[in-house]
C-alpha cells in the first residue's frame, strides 16, 4: 500500500489575546490508501484541530507549520482554486453533531446535491438520481430528499452528513466524533455503516474520537494524542489491548467495550486534568498524572520511540526497554 496522506511535523498554534495556544505539536503520521486511522485523546488534546487542519478549515488565528501531503501534494501550500477542488472531491469531512453541519432551512436532497453541482459532477437534472443513490447507500429512504433537517432523528441526520461526504466519491473521509452525540444503539448502526462504506468504496478514513473502543472497532491503526502530541501509534488491536504508553493504557481501560455508557468517564486510574496548553508541564507533558513517572520525566521529553513491529510510543520506559533489547 502507498501513503495517501502524510503529516510531516504538523503544528498548529492559535494566537489569542492571552498568548499562544500550541494545540498540535509536531505530529507526523501516515495513512495508507484504503486504510483507516483512528485518532484518540481526551478533550483538548488537539484532535479536532488536527482534523480541521487537514482540509485547511482552521480559523484565521491559527498558525500552521509542517506539511500535509495528500497524494504527494501539500495541502498547506495549495492555491485556493486547487484547495476548493480538493475539498469534497478528494477529501471530505463529517463533523461532530450533525445538527450543526446541516442548513436548517434547506431540504436534505438539495444539501446533498450541492457539492455535486459545485464540482460539476452532475447536471441539475441528474442530481436527483445521484442523491437518491446516496440516500440508499446510507440506509435512508429516497423520499427523505424532500425533508428538512428538523424532521430527521440525530442518527438520520448523521447519515445525511455521511451521504454528503460520500457524494463526490472522495478518496479520504475525515470523521470528527461522528457518533458522539448519538445514543448507543444508533451509534453502533452508524459505525457499521461507516465500516461498510469505506470497505465497499476503498475510501481511506481518519476518524477522531475520545472513545478508544470505537476507534479500535473501525480502524486499522490508532494514534493517541496527549497535549497536542502523538504519544502512541500502532495497529489498533495491539494499542487497544496492550498499549505501551501509560496514557494509552489508561485510555484503553476507560473504554472497555464499544459504546459502553460507563465509558464516558475519565481515563481510569488517572487523577487530575489534561494540561492547559498555555502552561504545559516541563519534560513529558503527561508526567504529573503518570502512575509510573520517574524523576527524569519532569525534565526529559522523549520523542516517539520504536515499540515493536510498526509501533511507537513516547515514554522513557519504552525507550529503556527497547535500548536493552
Ligand atoms: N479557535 C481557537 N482559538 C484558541 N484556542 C483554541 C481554538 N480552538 C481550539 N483551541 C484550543 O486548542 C486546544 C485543542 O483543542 P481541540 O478542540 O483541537 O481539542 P480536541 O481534542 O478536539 O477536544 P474536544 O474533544 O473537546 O473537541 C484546546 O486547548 C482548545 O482550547
Amino acid at each position: 500500500m502507498t501513503a495517501l496522506l502524510e503529516l510531516d511535523d504538523l503544528s498548529v498554534t492559535y494566537r489569542i489575546a492571552a498568548g499562544e495556544v500550541p494545540a498540535v505539536r509536531g505530529v507526523s503520521l501516515s495513512l495508507d490508501s484504503g486504510a483507516a486511522l483512528g485518532v484518540a485523546g481526551e478533550s483538548g488534546s488537539g484532535k479536532s484541530t488536527l482534523a480541521m487542519a487537514l482540509l485547511r478549515l482552521l480559523p484565521r488565528d491559527a498558525r500552521v507549520g509542517g506539511r500535509i501531503l495528500l497524494d504527494g501534494e501539500d495541502v498547506l501550500t495549495m492555491k485556493w482554486g486547487r484547495l476548493r477542488a480538493v475539498r469534497w472531491a478528494e477529501a471530505s469531512i463529517v463533523f461532530q453533531g450533525a445538527q450543526h453541519g446541516l442548513n436548517p432551512v434547506q431540504r436534505i436532497g438539495d444539501q446533498i446535491a450541492e457539492p455535486l453541482l459545485v464540482h460539476d459532477l452532475v447536471k441539475p437534472d441528474g442530481a436527483r438520481k445521484r442523491v437518491a443513490e446516496l440516500l440508499e447507500q446510507v440506509g435512508l429512504p429516497t423520499w427523505r430528499a424532500g425533508s428538512y433537517p428538523h424532521e430527521l432523528s440525530g442518527g438520520q441526520r448523521q447519515r445525511v452528513m455521511i451521504a454528503m461526504a460520500l457524494a463526490c466519491s472522495p478518496r479520504l473521509i475525515v470523521a470528527d466524533e461522528p457518533t458522539t452525540a448519538l445514543d448507543v444503539m444508533v451509534q453502533a448502526q452508524v459505525l457499521t455503516l461507516i465500516k461498510q462504506l469505506i470497505a465497499e468504496h476503498g475510501i481511506s478514513l481518519i476518524m477522531i474520537s475520545h472513545d478508544l473502543s470505537v476507534l479500535a472497532d473501525v480502524c486499522d491503526r490508532l494514534a493517541i494524542m496527549y497535549a497536542g502530541r502523538v504519544v502512541e501509534n500502532g495497529p489498533s488491536r495491539e494499542v487497544f489491548h496492550d498499549a505501551r504508553h501509560p496514557y494509552g493504557r489508561a485510555l484503553a481501560a476507560a473504554f472497555p467495550t464499544v459504546g459502553d455508557p460507563a465509558s464516558r468517564l475519565a481515563p481510569r486510574g488517572l487523577g487530575g486534568d489534561p494540561p492547559d496548553p498555555m502552561r504545559l508541564p516541563t519534560g513529558c507533558s503527561f508526567h504529573p498524572r503518570c502512575p509510573v513517572a520517574l524523576a527524569e520525566c519532569s525534565t526529559l521529553d522523549v520523542e516517539l520511540w520504536p515499540a515493536g513491529e510498526a509501533r511507537s510510543a513516547a515514554c522513557v520506559h519504552v525507550r529503556a526497554k527497547e535500548e536493552i533489547s
